[in-house]
């Protein structure tokens, strides 16, 4: 197998460096997309069937190219209905592996070997990829699909999986991963027999996965204590599906207007998918109401610091804590981010406090939870004392929700901020400088 440089990979290069003047509040409305992290996996689930699935509201992102061309080197026949409708139809699986290119691309290779083992029985999947802020092992993933009776190789680049049929089986998770969980959520469902997933995730996109996946003729049920039982079925069939609105974008924006003391409406957005986002608004000093076709956010008092700690749904998301962070500079007082979920995602804060933020990081617990990091040299804490002006720059952005971060940094910050890294940032979130530019931000591109 040949393995083909980072540089080599899909998304290696940015389109566009990003030019942000900051100091305006930002004012107007967007209209939110699809959620990147369930339409990626309600794709995949397309393959369990070889009937046609048809999914609205899909963001145009880089995210979502790569996985449709994934899709299509197996034989998926891959048809945009409209902006943003598109149609999946694998009437057969014509390879059973996906090429080494998209090894260390995204998370979404791996959630293919369900599928791809009840169509063909045998399939090498690339090791995943994804956002650099942490290990993100896939242990969970392979213990599970081996109490389902999977026969799995381990090679340093790749997965080797085969099996005659997946068979039923207790799996009680170590932690609530969302990829594992839905890993096996996509095996179990047309597995022989019942599967019970123990201390399973359950945010909103895997409950969005799961209500596609009833639609097609699944049979899932989800109890109060994060159980999930799968009773396997031999078909599924195609199905027409919304995906939900992005969580992650929403909060993204609704940091910025509060940030920005100015005052915006994302159209789609959704209260019961971040209720512990608005509480977290409101005690910094935000608010917002629901608006005819949406949510509107604002600022509506002097910004005060306050605590925070990531956690699995219903708790504070972790890709909402970048924007966040963010924030919190802008706050009177000194917060605290208790990252619980990432080992090592508060790089970013370095080139925060190059542009004048207080962010001090220690590898301590400070919070109610001593979590997994407890004890490890982990700098997983962040104080930030505020509130701090911060100065125009030029940022390299590391990661995803880092990236926003940045956008977000520049659009408070005096003067004019350079964004590199664009690629990132793109590849989670649909149009983001169209959308910042409709409220008012003061940005440019330029091509690269
Ligand atoms: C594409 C996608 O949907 N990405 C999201 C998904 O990532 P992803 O599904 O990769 O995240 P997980 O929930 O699996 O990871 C949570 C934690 O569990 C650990 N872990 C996970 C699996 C495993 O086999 N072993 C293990 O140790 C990870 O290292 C991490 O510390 O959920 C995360 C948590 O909400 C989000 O930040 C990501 O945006
Ligand atoms: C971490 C993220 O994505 P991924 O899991 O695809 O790296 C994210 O969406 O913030």
């Amino acid at each position: 197998m040949t393995i083909v440089s980072v540089l080599e990979q899909p998304m290696a290069k940015d389109r566009h460096t990003y030019s942000i003047t900051g100091g305006v509040p930002l004012e107007g409305s967007i209209t939110a997309s699809g959620a990147k992290n369930a339409v990626t996996k309600q794709l995949v689930a397309g393959l369990l069937t070889d009937q046609p699935c048809v999914l609205h509201k899909v963001p145009r992102i880089v995210e979502v190219d790569l996985v449709l061309g994934m899709l299509a080197e197996l034989g998926t026949e891959v048809t945009w209905l409209g902006e943003h409708s598109v149609r999946v139809h694998t009437p057969e699986v014509r390879e059973t592996s996906l090429s080494a290119m998209y090894s260390g691309v995204n998370r979404i290779p791996i959630l293919m070997m369900g599928p791809l083992l009840h169509r063909r029985g045998e399939t090498i999947v690339p090791l995943p990829g994804g956002c650099t802020i942490g290990k993100r092992p896939i242990d969970f993933h392979l213990e599970g699909l081996r109490q389902m009776g999977a026969d799995i190789a381990e090679h340093p680049t790749s997965v080797k999986v085969h099996v005659d049929r997946l068979a039923g089986a207790h799996i009680d998770l170590p932690f609530p991963s969302v990829g594992a969980t839905e890993n096996l959520l996509l095996a179990a469902v047309r597995a022989f027999g019942t599967t019970v997933i123990s201390n399973a995730a359950v945010e909103p996109e895997i409950v969005d996965l799961i209500l596609m996946l009833q639609k097609m003729g699944a049979l899932i049920t989800i109890d109060t204590d994060r159980t999930i039982t799968v009773e396997g079925v031999r078909e599924l069939r195609g199905v027409e599906h919304t995906t939900i609105a992005d969580r992650i974008e929403i909060a993204s924006f609704a940091a910025a207007a509060i940030a920005t003391d100015g005052r915006i409406e994302v159209r789609g957005a959704r209260q019961e998918h971040l209720v512990t986002y608005l509480n977290t608004l409101r005690h910094i000093g935000g608010d917002f109401a629901e608006t005819r076709d949406g949510l509107e956010f604002w600022r509506a008092r002097p910004l005060t610091a306050t605590d925070v700690e990531t956690g699995v749904h219903p708790g504070f998301m972790t890709d909402w804590q970048q924007p966040l962070t963010v924030l919190l500079t802008q706050a009177t007082g000194t917060s605290v981010v208790h990252e619980t979920i990432y080992e090592d995602r508060f790089g970013y804060t370095e080139q925060l406090s190059a542009m004048g933020a207080s962010v001090e990081l220690t590898t301590r617990c400070l919070g109610a939870v001593a979590c997994r990091f407890h004890g490890r040299d982990f700098q997983h804490t962040a104080k930030i004392s505020g509130p701090r002006r911060l100065h125009g720059a030029d940022l390299v952005i590391p990661d995803l929700r880092a990236g926003f971060g940045y956008v977000l940094a520049a659009l408070v910050a005096d003067g004019t901020s350079t964004i590199t890294g664009t690629r990132y940032l793109e590849r989670g979130y649909e149009q983001p400088v169209a959308k910042l530019a409709a409220v008012g931000a003061h940005i440019t591109t330029q091509s690269v």
